[in-house]
């Protein structure tokens, strides 16, 4: 090998290399978002029973008890994966495999996927627990929940949409810019609740004119899940942010705007 020949060999592929992966991982990150938005809208058309051709109360017929496991089962895969990825010691330990730039890419790419899981596989419990007759209560909780989807939608904007769902730390991979360390923050929304995407979610799930008993049980489980959800974050925080966010936490509360934390 010449001196000229070693050279580009060294220099060339290494460089080369390097931008084609920045390229991929930006693709992929810009993949996983399209798929993440795909899935979000499907979930509102599945809450809501609106457009998509399977919704929250539709699908196979199954028998009550299994239905019920089916669903629950569900549920808990998609818990257990957004809970369990989203930890930082799980963080530390699988961007050993997965390169940090589209780590959470992937978490993105990982929760939408068990998500559609669920609209595809959840079976219909359709018996009524609630039917609204009043059409002014019903578009009322039509409109409702509607803003809860939008409350969910500007809250993301106000932390940051694009760094909650990986595209920032894709596109800083591509351009070579250093990623910053998560920063706290109390903009807009978050100077009244600690948590407004997942009031969003809840004021969503509940505000149904017509619940049956298969919305019902999605409305609560999620719910339950959503307190476990605050509690292991705020843990997170905590240890993020410590004192900081300990006193946020005195000052404004969990979920409903008023002066106290609970
Ligand atoms: C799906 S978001 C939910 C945010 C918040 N719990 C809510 O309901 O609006 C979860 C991410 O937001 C981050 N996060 C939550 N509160 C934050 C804050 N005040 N400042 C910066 N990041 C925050 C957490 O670290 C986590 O990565």
């Amino acid at each position: 090998m010449t001196q000229i020949d070693h050279q580009v060999h060294s220099i060339g592929p290494d460089i080369a290399g390097s931008r084609i992966f920045k390229f991929i991982a930006f693709l992929y990150g810009i993949a996983a978002y399209l798929v993440f938005f795909v899935t979000i809208l499907y979930a509102i058309g599945f809450v809501m029973g609106l457009v998509v051709p399977k919704t929250i109360d539709t699908g196979t017929d199954t028998p009550t008890a299994e239905a019920v496991i089916i669903n629950l089962l569900l549920m808990s895969l998609f818990a257990v994966q957004h809970s369990v990825m989203a930890r930082q010691r799980f963080k530390a330990w699988w961007t050993q495999f997965v390169p940090k730039p589209v780590e959470r890419s992937t978490y993105v790419l990982f929760a939408s996927l068990s998500l559609l899981l669920l609209f595809w596989q959840w079976r219909p419990l359709p018996t009524v627990v609630w039917d609204v007759d009043n059409p002014d209560l019903a578009v009322t909780l039509v409109t409702l929940s509607f803003a809860g989807w939008v409350l969910v939608f500007m809250s993301t904007c106000m932390i940051n949409h694009f760094e909650l769902f990986g595209l920032r730390q894709v596109t800083n991979h591509l351009v070579g810019k250093k990623e910053e360390a998560l920063r706290f923050k109390t903009p807009m929304l978050y100077k009244f609740v600690r948590h407004p995407i997942y009031l969003g979610f809840i004021i969503a799930f509940w505000a149904a004119p017509v619940m049956t008993v298969g919305h019902l049980l999605f409305a609560a489980v999620t719910t339950i899940y959503i307190f476990v959800g605050i509690a292991l974050e705020e843990h997170d925080l905590i240890g993020l942010f410590g004192d900081e966010y300990r006193q946020y936490k005195q000052r404004v509360s969990m979920l409903i705007p008023w002066r106290r934390s609970v």
